[in-house]
Parts: C-alpha cells; sequence; structure tokens
C-alpha cells in the first residue's frame, strides 16, 4: 500500500469512529432509508454509452495530494449545472476534507442541484460508510481494492447492493483487477494514477484493459485531458470516463465537457 493510501487510512478509520461514536448503524440507517431515492448510476452510464459510444462521469475536485489546490472558485451546484448541461451521465463527488479539501455538504448540496446520479469518491473501510453514503443522498459507492482486503471489498459490496446503490471497483494492477474480477459488481475502474509516485499514464488503462472480461462495465479513471485521451481509452474497451482535473481547471465546464466528449 502506498504512504499516501496508508495515512488516509489512518485519519479516515479514526474519523469513521468518531462518527460511528455519534451516530449507531440503526440511526445512520433510519437516515439512509429516509434519502432521496437511488438514482441508477451504472444504468445512466449504459444508456449513454449506447446512444454516444462513450459516457461521462464528471468529477467535483477542488485539490488532491498530488496537485494541491486545483479550483479555488468552488460552487459545487454551479459546477453540478455546468457538468449536467454540457452532457455528463453522472458525478463523481470528492467528500473527503483532509487532502482532497472535500465535503459531504458537496455532495448534499451539488446532487441537490440536477438530476444526475452521483459517485461518493471517498475512502471507505467500513460498512457503516457505506449506509453513510447513502443517506447523504449517494447513489454509487467507490471501493478501493488497494485500500482494502478481499473480505471487506465484499462486505462494502454486499452494503452497496442492500441499499440498491452501485459500487465502482478502482484497480491499478493486475493483482487487484483479478480480485475485483471475484467481487459481484459489474462495474470497474480502472485508475491510471500510481498511488506512489502519483505519475500518471494512460499505458495503465492499455495494459489491464486487455483482462477485463466484456461483461463488465469499465470505466478509465484519472489522467485523461483531450478527447485524444478519451478515444485512446475507449479503443482499448472504456466505456465511461471518470475525469477530474482538466475539467476543473477550466472557466466554461460545460463546454470543455463538450470538447473532450466531441459532443456538437
Ligand atoms: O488525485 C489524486 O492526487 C489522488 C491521490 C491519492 C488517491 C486518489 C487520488 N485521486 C482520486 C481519483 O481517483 C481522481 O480524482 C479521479 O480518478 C480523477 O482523476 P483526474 O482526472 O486525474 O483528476
Amino acid at each position: 500500500m502506498s504512504d499516501t493510501l496508508e495515512r488516509i487510512g489512518t485519519y479516515k478509520r479514526a474519523d469513521t469512529a468518531r462518527r460511528k461514536a455519534a451516530l449507531s448503524y440503526a440511526d445512520i440507517s433510519a437516515k439512509a432509508r429516509s434519502a432521496s431515492p437511488v438514482r441508477g448510476f451504472l444504468d445512466s452510464l449504459r444508456a449513454r454509452h449506447a446512444a454516444d459510444g462513450l459516457a461521462l462521469i464528471a468529477e467535483i475536485k477542488k485539490a488532491s495530494p498530488s496537485r494541491g489546490l486545483i479550483r479555488a472558485d468552488f460552487d459545487p451546484p454551479a459546477l453540478a449545472r455546468a457538468y449536467e448541461a454540457g452532457g455528463a451521465a453522472c458525478l463523481s463527488i470528492l467528500t473527503d476534507t483532509e487532502s482532497f479539501q472535500g465535503a459531504d455538504s458537496h455532495l448534499v448540496d451539488a446532487r441537490a442541484a440536477v438530476s444526475l446520479p452521483v459517485l461518493r469518491k471517498d475512502f471507505l473501510y467500513d460498512p457503516w460508510q457505506v449506509a453513510e453514503s447513502r443517506a447523504l443522498g449517494a447513489d454509487c459507492i467507490l471501493v478501493i481494492m488497494a485500500a482494502v482486503d478481499d473480505a471487506l471489498a465484499a462486505d462494502l459490496v454486499a452494503e452497496a447492493t442492500h441499499w440498491n446503490m452501485d459500487a465502482l471497483i478502482e484497480v491499478h494492477d493486475h493483482a487487484e483487477l483479478d480480485r475485483a474480477l471475484a467481487l459481484p459488481s459489474p462495474l470497474i475502474g480502472i485508475n491510471n494514477r500510481n498511488l506512489r509516485t502519483f505519475d500518471v499514464t494512460l499505458d495503465t488503462f492499455d495494459a489491464l484493459s486487455k483482462s477485463v472480461p466484456d461483461d463488465r462495465f469499465l470505466v478509465a479513471e484519472s489522467g485523461i485531458f483531450s478527447h485524444g485521451d478519451a478515444l485512446r481509452v475507449k479503443r482499448s474497451g472504456a466505456r465511461a470516463l471518470l475525469v477530474g482535473e482538466s475539467l476543473m481547471r477550466q472557466a466554461d465546464m460545460s463546454q470543455a465537457v463538450r470538447a473532450l466528449m466531441n459532443f456538437a
């Protein structure tokens, strides 16, 4: 495991323990039951892929460990509306505060401003956090295979299924991909960012995508900056892109989505 992931895991587990002490599983489940109904995340990706040949998960990301501050002018509902107007199929919203300057309120406020399904992009180590994600309104969770063992990954997916949510299973290498393919989730993301060095290369996607069976819905994550990059990963089997930084650095984000995806 990378130092960054280990550092994040340490504070995230402590933060989750504090949240659980304040709100039991029964309490958070009651909130999840009364949350806004689930919007089909994978359904939306499939529909957009069928219509356009490639779907976009557009990320709301203020800062990151590798890049520092990405966007100072940061208004989650306005960003969500711009992404929706540009043609994104789904949103990804970072809720981690310490490393990404995210917040739970970013997800709640952005989702309320649009009709798109939302991925809670955070570091999950406990099924309680999945119920919490649903309570916030999330439609999909992230399972980072580099951060969890097989048993915990299965528990997170089972909890997501319990709440009728999708689970994006994220991998960085062949060993993680083999473990991901054993899980009952069709949504697989290949992350092109090396979590140890922070190097980003689309070669990672080219190398791993060959081993993903056709019955999985494959997402290319990180390091996609141009329509050429989008075409490259599409040719290697991507059905959707997850893009943060390159869109967040643009003034007109609707136009940036259209240019990236080549929408008219
Ligand atoms: O972005 C980082 O620096 C980072 C560092 C450590 C763990 C995760 C990290 N990013 C999360 C993501 O997966 C990306 O935000 C997402 O794939 C979008 O990537 P990009 O388009 O390159 O912003």
